[in-house]
């Protein structure tokens, strides 16, 4: 805490400060510009685009532009995991790290989860149908709420927030839930409380750990824990439920391949345990939710805002599919600009994210800097596709037509909401498909439009993920 000596060519940065760090200045700028990630993006222009900070105890890199991303992502030695936090387990009876799958364990259990997405299919239901059902559920329940009115306004940030979580459920699972579902409910609000305590970079209490103990609420800590407890319940009830309703021969959902995998020994390799499974799933609850909704909520932001661009994409769905027939994946290629719609929401997400943190395996060189083992690393993506420097003409309008060329639909290398390398995100084909299908679907049947005297805010929210802020949109069903 103490030491204010910087390692040896270490990444640039502010001065550093007894106990603090840099932290109070890196604080002062998120407080002037909203966001961990304008803070960031302001120091790399002053300092250069491998920043070197020091929060608290924790050494933390940042890296900004699109040609030291790239080395970032590409370097076996950065693409360590973070270590989760440890905490009483009272679930288990003993102490235990549930943040993340283990790094030891993470290559097989990553590749099992790839392999299981990619091969999406459990019974009759493949990924487009899972997906439509909870597109129509959706449709659905709009018309319900409109009854027989005109026009119904909604709040849109919450719109989709069940009906995503229900693709993922459902993959893991097999279990959906209702729209209004108090269960479902008391999850998605676990996951927001959780996301509005911690951020990319961790929570106050892991980067000054005495906090837990001096100040558990105040630092996040006793939220944190909570959320983690409520949610790691809610897995292992749904694990104890499948344990005893599972047929090898008939496996329903991700759960059951996972157990069928546990009980062929030669199949299991070390990382199988009902353990990671548990934490598996709790890291794709964690990294498929928010980043899903949040493209959403930002796709309908831009939508309401740049009415024109909803009209195009409506002519066009509406000569491929009419007004009836069902949107599904297969249509993907003849939807080229509802699928830059999707390209586009992605940019302004990702645009204003961070990748994961990785952590230095060893002593390592980036960009010509020394990075020591152990310090975490993390690109801030908005200088890969929102900085006026990116490469992309106005980066902060909404312009699917960027990635229409000649008639193709084609992205910039520097297009990397997903990220790339050893990390590079192993949900990208369920997110896509998501975004994909509501956006289509919900267009095919309703106009969007800005609520007179209450127009969207262009703030948008920072956390683990950013989103939009709460904004509201009059939805009119298309006759
Ligand atoms: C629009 C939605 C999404 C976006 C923009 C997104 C973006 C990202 C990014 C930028 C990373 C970090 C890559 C890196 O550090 O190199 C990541 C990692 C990850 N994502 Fe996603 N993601 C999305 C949806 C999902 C979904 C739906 C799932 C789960 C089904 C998921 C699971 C993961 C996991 C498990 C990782 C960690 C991978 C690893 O460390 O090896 N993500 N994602």
């Amino acid at each position: 805490y103490l030491d204010t000596r910087k390692p040896k060519n270490f990444p640039p940065g502010p001065k550093w400060k007894p106990f603090l760090g840099c932290a109070l200045e890196v604080a002062g700028i998120k407080k002037r510009t909203g966001s961990f990630l304008k803070a960031t993006a302001e120091l790399a222009s002053k300092h250069g685009p491998v920043l070197g900070l020091k929060v608290g105890k924790q050494k933390l890199v940042v890296v900004y532009d699109f040609q030291a991303v790239k080395e970032f992502l590409a370097s076996d030695d950065l693409a360590g995991r973070p270590f989760g936090e440890f905490y009483e387990m009272r679930t288990w009876g003993k102490r235990r790290g549930i943040l993340l799958v283990d790094e030891t364990f993470w290559h097989e259990q990553r590749r099992f989860s790839l392999r299981q997405l990619r091969e999406f299919g459990f019974g009759r239901r493949n990924m487009s149908t899972l997906i439509q059902e909870e597109t129509q559920e959706l449709v659905n329940y709009i018309f319900k709420s409109i009854h027989h009115r005109d026009s119904i306004i909604f709040e849109m940030t919450t719109l989709f927030n069940v009906h995503v979580l229900n693709t993922l459920w459902s993959m893991m699972a097999g279990v959906r839930y209702k729209h209004d579902d108090a269960k479902m409910k008391e999850l998605q609000a676990i996951l927001t409380e959780l996301f509005g305590t911690v951020s990319m970079v961790g929570a106050t209490f892991s980067h000054f750990p005495v906090l837990k103990y001096l100040a558990p609420e105040l630092s996040g800590y006793k939220i944190y824990v909570n959320a983690h407890l409520k949610i790691w319940d809610f897995l292992r009830r749904e694990l104890e439920h499948h344990k005893t309703t599972h047929d090898p021969n008939e496996p329903r959902d991700f759960m059951d391949v996972y157990l069928n995998v546990l009980k062929s020994s030669e199949e299991a390799g070390d990382s199988f345990s009902e353990e990671q499974l548990m934490a598996l799933c709790m890291d794709l609850f964690m990294a498929g939710s928010e980043t899903t909704n949040n493209s959403l909520g930002f796709a309908f932001f831009y939508l309401i805002k740049y009415p024109e661009v909803q009209k195009k994409a409506q002519m066009e769905i509406d000569a491929v599919l009419g007004k009836h027939r069902v949107p599904t994946l297969e249509d993907r290629p003849n939807l080229p600009y509802v699928e830059c719609v999707v390209l586009e929401s992605l940019r302004m997400f990702g645009g204003r994210a961070f990748t994961v943190p990785h952590r230095a395996i060893r002593d390592t060189e980036l960009c010509g800097y020394t990075i020591p083992k152990d310090v975490l690393i993390l690109a801030n993506l908005h200088g890969c596709m929102m900085d006026p420097t990116s490469g992309y003409d106005n980066p902060e309008e909404f312009v699917p037509e960027r990635y229409m060329i000649n008639g193709n639909v084609a992205v910039p290398d520097t297009f990397i909401p997903f990220g790339f390398g050893k990390h590079r995100c192993l949900g990208e084909t369920l997110a896509r498909a998501n975004l994909f299908l509501f956006i289509a679907s919900l267009l095919q049947r309703f106009t969007f439009s800005v609520v007179a005297d209450q127009p969207p805010t262009e703030e948008w929210r920072d956390g683990v993920t950013p989103g939009p802020r709460p904004f509201k949109a009059r939805v009119v069903p298309r006759v």
